[in-house]
């Protein structure tokens, strides 16, 4: 690991270029496996000894993990705002992330095809372990991937800001099991008010549009 230290918009490109440190290889093995788990065993049909036998390993795993420490992570975004992160500190912020992490296991894994000034796009597929009405992502799920989609095109363009509101309007079916497409990009800004709309698409089909206003916090507007 290199002793180079980044600040707050070197971020993104230090996240993207830097080697993947050697426990975020396990960490992102560990999270890839808990997945998989999750979409093979949702509705997973059984009988009676196999599905308490999963369960026994599963909570022998549990057992055998326990209540590991865990890192705060508050000194490291200090430090990425003094321009003092080190790589380290950068996994440590990035890579469990709650929309695709690697290392984070309820994380939906997305390949981000775009992110810079113009905007973000990202493609991803959501099983099972998704799904509201049959066949069909859950609202709150899509809600949870737009926020973090009209974030990330914040972020792209190196701007600042928590989400104040979002408004969704859900105009089609979005498919389980399948590809779907995000996309996102800023609009305007009014200070520190900065203007985001998105949405996702199936093919050709918008399936849900986005709109919402992000604020940068005070003390750095
Ligand atoms: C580079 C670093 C990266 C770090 C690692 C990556 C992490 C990735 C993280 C991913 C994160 C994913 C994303 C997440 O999950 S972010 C987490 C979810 N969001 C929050 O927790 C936000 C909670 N709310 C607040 O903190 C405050 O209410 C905020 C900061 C939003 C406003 O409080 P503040 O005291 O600042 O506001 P003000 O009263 O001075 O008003 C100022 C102006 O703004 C207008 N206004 C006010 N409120 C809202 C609103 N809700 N919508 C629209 N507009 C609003 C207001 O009318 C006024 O306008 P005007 O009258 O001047 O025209």
């Amino acid at each position: 690991m290199s002793n180079k230290t980044f600040g707050p918009f070197e971020l993104q490109k230090a996240y993207n270029n830097e080697p993947v440190p050697a426990d975020f290889v396990e960490r992102r093995r560990i999270s890839a496996a808990m997945q998989t788990l999750a979409e093979r065993l949702i509705r997973a049909e059984g009988d009676i000894d196999t599905l308490s036998g999963w369960a026994d390993q599963l909570e022998a795993l549990v057992a055998t993990v326990g209540e590991p420490d865990r890192r705060d992570t508050r000194a490291a975004n200090r430090k990425l705002f003094t321009g003092s992160a080190t790589a380290e500190d950068i996994f440590h912020m990035m890579d469990y992330d709650p929309v695709g992490g690697p290392s984070n296991p309820i994380a939906p894994q997305v390949e981000w095809l775009q992110e810079d000034q113009n905007g973000i796009e990202g493609a991803l597929r959501l099983g099972l372990q998704y799904q509201g009405p049959p066949g069909r992502v859950h609202g709150g799920v899509i809600a949870w991937l737009l926020d973090a989609a009209l974030s990330r095109a914040l972020h792209a363009a190196f701007r600042l800001g928590v989400t104040g509101t979002l408004n969704i309007r859900y105009l089609a079916a979005t498919p389980i099991e399948d590809t779907i497409h995000c996309r996102a990009r800023i609009t305007g800004q009014e200070g520190r008010k900065i203007f985001v709309e998105g949405g996702i698409w199936h093919g050709d089909t918008q399936t849900v549009s986005a709109e919402g206003i992000w604020l940068t916090p005070k003390s750095l507007g």
